[in-house]
């Protein structure tokens, strides 16, 4: 029997019914925002979240036939949210976990669900008298992260941070790029090296002090931006995401997304003045994007993960 196939059967095998049926869909509350004050001592504790809920699971009627009967309505998403933070929000992934669990388990036909929440963090105001107990000064550093979704019983969760930017004013170099007709750049020895860090990474399991390891992720993603003596914005990140994946075993991708924030020197020779590498013009655009996965080798990927996190290769 030949195995070439004609155009006429390739046509009929890509050819569709005609009908028109529903695809992926989910429905949530996007963006309850949601602030818990712990008041079990004098002074206080805040939480500040943003939280998007997702389900998945049981739809077509609603979408086809406008029955609403297994609809969970975006405002009981949105409730459930605030009643569950009456007992404590604790890590933002254990939360998640718990709001995904809650819906999977109590409505027979949620197959699934996303649930997306950022953290701002607040520092105690630091008065005469020391640390306010309840008054607070938000810190406009980077926004934590997570992303947990649910297929059925496996909880997959990624989790990162945002908006993180870092500076060195030496330690950074860029030459040896190829040169063509259209290459201006000037090789560079010592430059700022700026960017704004988006890094997410996804856990293999539930089972981990989520707040610690954060804390850790964020630390050595400082530490190696500072100590790292760059030749590319592309090795300081393979190097912050080569030391988390060392230091914690389990985390089994990081991904990162790195604008090159530039600074162009200043030429101060029309005004008769020198510029020894001092004066910088900070431009915020065009910026240069410079984006990688750090992976375990050999490790199994697990695209259901990373499929709604949108913004990385
Ligand atoms: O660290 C850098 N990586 C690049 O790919 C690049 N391209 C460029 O113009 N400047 C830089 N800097």
């Amino acid at each position: 029997m030949s195995t070439t196939t004609t155009s006429a059967e390739q046509t009929a095998a890509t050819r569709s019914s005609g009908a028109i049926v529903l695809g992926d869909n989910q429905w949530g509350k996007a963006e309850v925002r949601l602030v818990r004050v712990d008041r079990a001592a004098p002074r206080h504790e805040i939480t500040d979240v943003n939280v998007s809920s997702q389900l998945r699971g049981g739809q077509e009627a609603t979408h086809l036939e406008g029955d609403n009967s297994r609809c969970v309505a975006t405002d009981t998403q949105k409730n459930t949210i605030y009643a569950f933070a009456r007992d404590g929000v604790g890590a933002i992934e254990d939360f998640a976990i718990r709001l995904g669990r809650h819906f999977v388990e109590d409505f027979e036909w949620i197959e699934g669900g996303r649930w997306e929440i950022e953290q701002y963090s607040w520092n105690r105001i630091a008065t005469a008298d020391g640390e306010h107990d309840h008054a607070f000064v938000r810190n406009n550093q980077e926004t934590r992260t997570t992303v947990v979704q649910r297929d059925g019983d496996e909880v997959f969760v990624v989790s990162g941070l945002t908006d993180l930017v870092v500076l060195k004013s030496t330690g950074s170099e860029f030459h040896g790029f190829p040169r063509d007709r259209y290459t201006t750049l000037v090789e560079t020895n010592d430059r700022i090296l700026a960017t704004s860090v988006t890094s997410r990474w996804r856990y293999t399991t539930t089972d981990v002090d989520f707040d610690a390891v954060y804390a850790k992720v964020r630390a050595i993603q400082l530490e190696a931006f500072a100590t790292t003596h760059s030749l590319a914005l592309q090795q300081t990140l393979f190097a912050m995401g080569k030391a988390v994946l060392e230091a914690v075993p389990e985390i089994a991708e990081i991904k990162f997304s790195m604008p090159n924030k530039h600074h162009f020197l200043v030429d101060l020779a029309p005004f008769g003045l020198d510029n020894p590498n001092e004066v910088f013009y900070a431009a915020d655009r065009p910026y240069g994007l410079i984006e990688a996965t750090v992976q375990r080798e050999g490790a199994p990927a697990e695209p259901r993960a990373w499929a709604t996190v949108t913004g990385f290769c």
